[in-house]
């Protein structure tokens, strides 16, 4: 994510990129999946990430509530992604990935990590979730410029406790 810019000041700028680090990263999961017959869809997967979300954060001495609201969104902004990839792939065969990555070894690690650094970031930035995330300080249009109108829809998507907090 070189390319981001993302203010200094900005306390929240490391948990937006992490978040738009993940839309991107949905790429790979569709890539995953596509073909394979593996859905996009998995709640035993998604409630294990939840639940996860929630212990981590009890351990962490924070409220849980607002964390899983956020890693909520965060999965249906790569569903958002997944599903418009396959629509695009469906017809447009030519720009069907070249490869197909496997999920478990290859792209739910980096999601897992992922996981790992938002719930840090969220950590990091516990007692300013409320009134500074009222405030709209994000640079959203230097984050997100650059990214096509279905990444940037999942982006809005992904961040949109923040926003609508
Ligand atoms: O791990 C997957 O299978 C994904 O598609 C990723 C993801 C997620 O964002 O974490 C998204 C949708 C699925 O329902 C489960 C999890």
């Amino acid at each position: 994510m070189g390319g981001l810019a993302i203010g200094p000041v900005d306390p929240f700028g490391p948990l937006a990129e992490l978040a738009v680090r993940r839309v991107m990263l949905s790429d790979l999961v569709a890539a995953a999946k596509f073909g394979t017959g593996q859905q996009i869809d998995d709640p035993v997967r998604e409630q294990q990430i939840l639940d996860a979300v929630v212990a981590e954060s009890v351990r962490r001495g924070m409220p849980s509530g607002p964390p899983a609201g956020f890693f909520r969104a965060q999965i249906e902004a790569s569903k958002v992604v997944q599903n418009g990839l396959f629509k695009r792939w469906e017809r447009h065969p030519d720009q069907r990935p070249a490869r197909t990555p496997d999920l478990a070894t290859e792209v739910r690690p980096q999601l897992d990590l992922l996981t790992e650094q938002i719930l840090g970031q969220l950590h990091a930035t516990v007692e300013l979730w409320r009134p500074t995330m009222l405030c709209g300080i994000w640079r959203l249009d230097d984050i997100v410029h650059s990214l096509d109108e279905l990444h940037r829809h999942a982006v809005a998507v992904s961040l949109r406790p923040i926003f609508a907090s």
